[in-house]
């Protein structure tokens, strides 16, 4: 594996690759690699003949009182994972590096991303679309991996790509979990061990709202009252985003009917935010058989 940290030097390495007919496929990160990560690079891996990795906590869609300064990194550590796993090229910029001078343009999905996560991360998906298109025309991959973990990082992402055409195609890969089912996350390293343990609330606020729905109840705003409950019952965990949407737009739902819901959730325990969501399908209506 090469690693390059200069937009210029990735570009000369992958012209030649590109101009011969390889597909290649994108893995955006962050870095602080972990399981998860490992599975985007897994599925770009078995699909493309060049896999392309990037690390960049990218200063943009972090607000000021956020965690950029201190969020996990360990780059020599995170080059021989990608390493074993088969990447060809990791990119690494510093910030000069990507952003020689303050960027002027940016890229904004806004109405969905001033909602949900949004509503609490201003100018964060601004941020990521920016950076993500950047990445799009340094690399110029036919494919890009992301995680559902970050559902609606994902669904903007595929409507940036959809709106301005970009030559990309965008591929969504499921949560990697832990044993006790908390989705792998860079984050995690910040919980200690009383917050580790209070963080399976998460998870399993995903199954109450699937009992819950089984169950019957077809108002979304019940629905979202309960599972605000049941995480507020963990004395750690404070829920800041609890909502049941569509699972293509984003879009409020009036009642739950016979398609499925998606349930998104954002979570804090101590200054740690913690992400998760399911597609839940609705109960089956069972109709009576005419004899
Ligand atoms: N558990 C996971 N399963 C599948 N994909 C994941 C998982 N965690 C992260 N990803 C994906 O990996 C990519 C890079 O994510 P990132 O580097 O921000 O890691 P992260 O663990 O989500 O970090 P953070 O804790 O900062 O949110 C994103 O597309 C993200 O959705
Ligand atoms: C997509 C991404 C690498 C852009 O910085 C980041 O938002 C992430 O790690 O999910
Ligand atoms: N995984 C999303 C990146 C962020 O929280 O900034």
């Amino acid at each position: 594996m090469q690693t390059f940290t200069t937009i210029a030097g990735l570009r000369a390495a992958l012209a030649p690759l590109r101009a011969s007919g390889k597909a290649i496929g994108l893995v955006p990160t962050m870095g602080y690699l972990h399981v998860g990560h490992m599975e985007l690079v897994r599925r770009a891996r078995e699909a493309n003949e060049v896999v392309v990795a990037s690390i960049f906590v990218n200063p943009l869609q972090f607000g000021a009182s956020e965690d950029l300064s201190r969020y996990p990194r360990d780059l020599p550590r995170d080059q021989r994972m990608l390493e074993d796993a088969g990447v060809d090229f990791l990119f690494a910029p510093g910030v000069e590096d990507m952003y020689p001078r303050p960027m002027e343009t940016v890229v904004d999905v806004p109405t969905l991303g001033s909602q949900l996560e949004g509503s609490v991360r201003p100018g964060h998906f601004s941020g990521v679309c920016t950076v993500v298109s950047k990445l799009f025309n340094i690399v110029g991959p036919d494919r890009a991996y992301f995680g559902e973990k970050d559902y609606q990082q994902l669904t903007i992402i595929r409507r940036m790509v959809e709106d301005l055409a970009q030559p990309v195609e965008v591929v969504g890969v499921s949560t990697v979990r832990e044993a006790d089912g908390l989705a792998c996350s860079s984050r995690n390293v910040y919980l200690d061990t009383a917050q580790r343990a209070a963080a399976v609330i998460v998870p399993r606020a995903l199954d109450e709202a699937a009992r819950i729905i089984a169950e019957g109840e077809t108002d979304p705003a019940r629905v979202e009252a309960a599972v605000r409950g049941f995480i507020a019952a963990e004395p750690l965990a404070e829920p800041e985003v609890v909502a049941l949407r569509h699972p293509d737009t984003l879009a409020e739902i009036a009642d739950i009917g016979d398609r499925p819901v998606l349930l998104l959730l954002f979570v804090r325990i101590g200054s740690t935010k913690l992400l998760d969501n399911r597609v839940i399908a609705p109960k089956k209506q069972t109709i009576a058989k005419v004899a």
